[in-house]
């Protein structure tokens, strides 16, 4: 859907305009017969995604440690700041160390009980995938999303401003990129700028955006602080695990 937001802030995507990635559902080869629906009615059919299952010791698939959160993967589509599909994302997929999944399985539980459900915007990235942004970074002539995305922002200038690190938490499996989902109306509650908007509405604390869409930020932020992640000042969506099992190494295996 397009939102368009009450203050001069730009009309942008909230959502990924497909409809695909929220609906995939995700099987393992082990229990594909069991798992998987497939009846001559079913809408989602096009895209049951296998898993690989084989993950490296200390990393889990999210939706099987949190079944209640929604994931949106946005570097395995083409409506993502690249304008492509992201390298080493193989499938729609979230995985984390298990450490901050289980932290953010506490986050589900306790936001679910007030009326909203976790949307997973990215979780572990591989480092080939921030050296794909590295190398898009440097090539200032693809400006593809820069509408969408980034439309104040020189794109050379986007890991020195911050918004992308060439040496990122996820790829330490340890953060996860967010937002959450109000169950009444299934709609994404409305943060005041959109996932991924590099510029200083997004930022925390930011006076750019109304009280409400404050207030709506920190739904997200006091439960994720209270299970035991740290906010990262210039993205309100983007939270890591204060006591990260790989604090120090930089994961590469493929998302799938
Ligand atoms: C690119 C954005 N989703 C993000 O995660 N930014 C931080 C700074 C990162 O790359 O770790
Ligand atoms: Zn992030």
């Amino acid at each position: 859907k397009n939102v368009t937001s009450t203050t001069s802030q730009p009309v942008i995507h909230e959502q990924a305009p497909s409809s695909t990635l929220a609906n995939s559902t995700v099987v393992s080869k082990e229990v594909e017969s069991k798992e998987v629906i497939d009846t001559p009615t079913d809408p989602i059919k096009e895209d049951i995604i296998e898993k690989k299952r084989k993950l490296p010791k200390g990393f889990v698939y999210m939706d099987e440690v949190i079944p209640a959160a929604k994931s949106e993967i946005r570097y395995y589509s083409d409506y993502n700041f690249v304008g492509k599909r992201i390298d080493g994302y193989k499938a729609p997929i979230a995985i984390l160390a298990s450490d901050a999944a289980k932290a953010l399985k506490a986050v589900s539980d306790e936001v679910e009980k007030k009326g909203y459900t976790l949307l997973i915007y990215d979780a572990y990235r591989p480092q080939k995938a921030v050296n794909h942004f590295i190398r898009w970074a440097k090539d200032s002539k693809d400006t593809k999303m820069k509408d969408i995305f980034y439309p104040a922002v020189d794109k050379t200038k986007v890991f020195k401003l911050g918004y992308v690190a060439s040496k990122s938490g996820h790829s330490r499996g340890g953060t996860v990129d967010l937002t959450i989902i109000d169950k009444k109306t299934g709609e994404i509650v409305d943060m005041g700028s959109p996932y991924d908007f590099f510029g200083d509405i997004s930022s925390h604390g930011t006076k750019l955006i109304t009280s409400e869409q404050t207030a709506n930020r920190n739904i997200l932020k006091n439960a994720m602080v209270k299970h035991g992640f740290r906010l990262y000042s210039k993205e309100w969506w983007h939270y890591t695990l204060n006591k990260e099992p790989f604090p120090n190494k930089y994961f590469d295996f493929d998302v799938e």
